[in-house]
């Protein structure tokens, strides 16, 4: 195999692997001294596999090399560079990570054009600045054996392919192979792959036309890992989105702040490791200045000031429509528990939350033959990117998996920071609401992020405002800190009690003393849920801030009127604890519970926007660490056991096929209460907890959990009839479901395992533009 070792100074181009189509691509950067070896992607990446052919997917290198000394002159085609089209509309989709780079003029760009396949002409390159050599990368996929014309214009000499030229081809196996060249002559070479029947590409151009090109290897590849690499699926649509700068502000979030990230993550295995050696979470004695010290959050923005009753929904555009005119003051648009994170939902979403700030969005349901469009008045959008553990595994940055929710914040923010403080947020926002987080030090990166996006968008500091979700278990003893750590950017917590009971059991996976009841029975009367809410009231108010409540599961029942009424009795009376408690506002699932809801809070606050002010709760100042950790009462049945199962499976059923968030068995699920589901009966089989009720005496094992999932299934075709159930992916959800429950360690989040499951990358073709 041929190596590489001098990493003298090159530039890199990319191709299509689409032939047919005339393609551009830019040279990226100059590089002068040697790359910093950057881990392979493919350590951390999940098994996917391209579009169409099922194989199994080698990572192309991205093609952006990282410049590491300024080039003395300004390239003689910074003015192309400039006149690329600030949207990338014409950029094909596997390039448009290149663009990012572009801005200090580093690079030099060279187009090429791709006459048929597989011939593939190089142009451009006669414009380098002398003394330019030049690395070519194609990532092609290779069918077998094939021959690729390389045209470089400007250098003439036959000689100089075979010295200076030099071709690898990648296999399937990641390394690379030198491939020959058959002919050369004036400007043009004629090279053979390997016959092979080998479906990876790319192909590794290199020339030198003043050094001869030394032999490398699969660490010269790292350097190609610079950059941005979009694997998603780009068409017009996306275009909008993944625009060069949207991108290139993603990129430097990234980097910016992915250290950080990987820190915070393993601060939460460590924590783990803690709580599974017999641990507690509990309050920090470090940070006792900060819970026991005198301060305030920045004052609430007026155009939030009043949240009394808020909407949730997963971003998709007749959704997004519905709950802006439900009638609720505040519409969280979700990318998170609410939605299946494949890149069509994410991507799609981005559209419509873009269409939704500028005020046109509509929606035309040709079937029920109904225009969907904003009304006058609407709520205020508030947006919950995903949480810090979930990767976006179609934007790869340096060779890596993006991390999901910078994703989603910095395509948002970039596109929206200026109409939605126009609109929406009276001079304040883009608002957002912050998932899942364990410790302050993660509310920390969030404050950062936010400082780095009000700079680039050259906006006042403490525009942005986020809501800090308090549904994990550790968090809740770090929320003086973690609205501390988002001061200037806070705008509240929330309870968010689905994830909050998960959590319970995930941090007390090895606490068999602390198994929790049938999931039904995890209310808000329990001790431990009770006084969570009651200490996060304290805490906002204390500090100025919303202390928001959270989601009642019930929607409504269409066919049932006494079904109905009993569910929206259900909801009055949680929202009425809620308020007479002092919470400002709350959650609504679905805009038939608006109404309702909007009555209990405005009867129990009349025209006050909030209660900040009123409800100071000192009461709860005295609530303990024994408070908050009090192991929740009731019994566990089989029934439980069932339910949990029949409502897994169907949820990561409707997951893996695209839908978030779906009503069973009249209650709404989305990926909390699914992970209450998984984890409860992973505990009751890790335990063998012995059954009441029905069951009582039965010990839960694996065999006992394999008999109930048979039998569920076959409940579960009973009920969605044998069409959907063979048409739908519920195997492939028990698979998954059953795996999870009954593995030897919990998995962290159902979603990181599901999530290979819907990865799709598109390495060939290009978005048709
Ligand atoms: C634990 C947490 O993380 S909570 C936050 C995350 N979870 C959520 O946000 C769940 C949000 N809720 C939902 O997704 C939905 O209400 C579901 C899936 C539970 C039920 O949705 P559907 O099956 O569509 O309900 P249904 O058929 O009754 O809908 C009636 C109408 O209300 C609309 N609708 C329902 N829920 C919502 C919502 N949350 N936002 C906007 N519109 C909604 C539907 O689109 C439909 O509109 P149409 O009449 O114009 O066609
Ligand atoms: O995200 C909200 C919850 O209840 O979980």
């Amino acid at each position: 195999m041929a190596t590489l070792s001098s990493l003298t100074p090159f530039l890199l181009v990319s191709s299509l692997h689409n032939a047919k189509q005339q393609s551009r691509v830019q040279i990226l950067s100059t590089s002068s001294k040697p790359l910093a070896h950057v881990r392979p992607a493919t350590a951390t990446v999940p098994t996917s596999s391209f579009e169409g052919n099922g194989a199994t997917f080698v990572q192309p290198p991205p093609f952006e090399l990282r410049k590491s000394k300024p080039p003395s002159p300004v390239s003689p085609l910074a003015s192309v560079v400039q006149s690329l089209p600030a949207d990338g509309s014409s950029i094909p989709h596997d390039h448009v990570g290149h663009l990012p780079r572009i801005k200090n003029h580093s690079c030099i760009v060279a187009w090429f054009v791709i006459p048929i396949f597989p011939v593939f002409s190089v142009r451009g390159l006669e414009q380098l600045a002398v003394g330019s050599p030049l690395a070519v990368a194609l990532p092609i996929v290779v069918v077998s054996s094939v021959s690729i014309r390389v045209s470089v214009e400007g250098l003439e000499s036959s000689l100089f392919w075979n010295v200076y030229v030099q071709y690898w081809l990648q296999l399937s196996n990641r390394n690379w192979e030198l491939v020959k060249i058959i002919t050369s002559s004036g400007t043009e070479s004629v090279v053979s792959l390997p016959d092979r029947k080998t479906k990876a590409g790319p192909i590794l151009v290199a020339i030198n036309p003043f050094k001869k090109v030394s032999l490398y290897g699969n660490d010269y590849i790292e350097a190609y890992k610079q950059g941005v690499d979009n694997r998603g699926r780009y068409d017009e649509e996306f275009a909008k989105i993944l625009t060069k700068d949207a991108l290139k502000f993603v990129a430097e979030l990234q980097r910016e702040f992915r250290s950080h990230i990987r820190y915070a993550l393993e601060c939460r295995k460590e924590a783990k490791r803690r709580y599974n050696e017999g641990a507690l979470p509990g309050f920090d004695p470090a940070t006792r200045y900060i819970r026991e010290g005198e301060w305030v959050c920045a004052p609430v923005p007026p155009a939030v000031a009043d949240r009394k009753v808020e909407i949730t929904g997963p971003v998709e555009r007749k959704m997004v429509i519905n709950a802006l005119n439900s009638g609720a003051k505040v519409f969280m648009a979700d990318f998170e528990d609410a939605l299946s994170p494949s890149w069509e939902n994410l991507m799609r979403g981005q559209v419509n939350l873009k269409d939704a700030v500028a005020g046109t969005i509509t929606f035309n349901d040709k079937a029920r033959n109904k225009v969907y469009k904003l009304n006058d008045q609407t709520a205020k959008l508030f947006v919950r990117p995903r949480g810090w553990h979930l990767p976006e595994a179609h934007i790869f940055i340096d060779g890596e998996p993006a991390t999901g929710c910078l994703v989603d914040f910095g395509l948002y923010f970039y596109h929206n920071h200026a109409p939605f403080r126009q609109t929406q947020g009276a001079g304040f926002g883009p608002f957002f609401y912050l998932p899942k987080m364990e410790h302050s030090r993660e509310a920390k990166i969030w404050n950062n992020v936010f400082e780095r996006a009000e700079k680039m968008a050259g906006i006042e500091r403490g525009s942005i405002r986020a809501t800090v979700l308090i549904e994990t278990l550790p968090a809740v003893f770090q929320m003086n800190e973690i609205l501390y750590e988002l001061r200037d950017h806070s705008v509240g917590l929330n309870c968010g009690r689905w994830d909050y009971i998960f959590s319970y059991v995930k941090t007390f996976q090895a606490h068999p003393d602390r198994l929790l009841p049938d999931r039904v029975l995890v209310g808000m009367t329990q001790h431990f849920m009770k006084s969570y809410s009651d200490l996060l009231i304290r805490t906002c108010h204390r500090r100025g801030v919303h202390a928001m409540g959270g989601m009642a599961a019930q929607i409504p029942i269409r066919d049932d009127p006494a079904a109905n009424e009993a569910a929206l009795e259900l909801v009055r009376k949680d929202k009425l604890r809620e308020v007479k408690a002092g919470h400002d506002g709350t959650w609504a699932a679905h805009p038939g519970l608006i109404p309702a809801c909007v009555e209990v809070f405005n009867n129990n606050m009349g025209n006050a926007p909030n209660q900040i002010k009123d409800a100071k709760r000192d009461d709860a100042a005295s609530i303990t660490e024994e408070d908050l950790l009090q192991i929740p009462r009731g019994v566990r049945t089989m029934d439980g056991l069932r339910l949990n199962t029949r409502v897994g499976i169907q949820y990561v059923a409707a997951w893996l096929t695209g839908s978030g968030s779906v009503p069973l068995y009249n209650l709404m699920e989305d990926a909390a209460t699914a992970e209450i589901s998984r984890v409860q009966n992973w505990q009751w089989i890790k335990y063998g907890v012995e059954l009441d009720g029905d069951g009582l005496g039965v010990r839960v094992s694996k065999e006992l959990f394999s008999r109930v999932v048979e039998e569920e299934m076959a409940r579960i075709e009973s009920e969605v009839g044998k069409d959907k159930f063979k048409k739908g992916m519920y195997k492939e959800a028990c698979k998954i479901f059953k795996r999870q429950c009954t593995a030897p360690t919990l998995d962290d989040f159902l979603t990181l395992d599901a999530y290979n499951y819907i990865v799709i990358q598109h390495p060939k073709g290009p978005a048709k533009l």
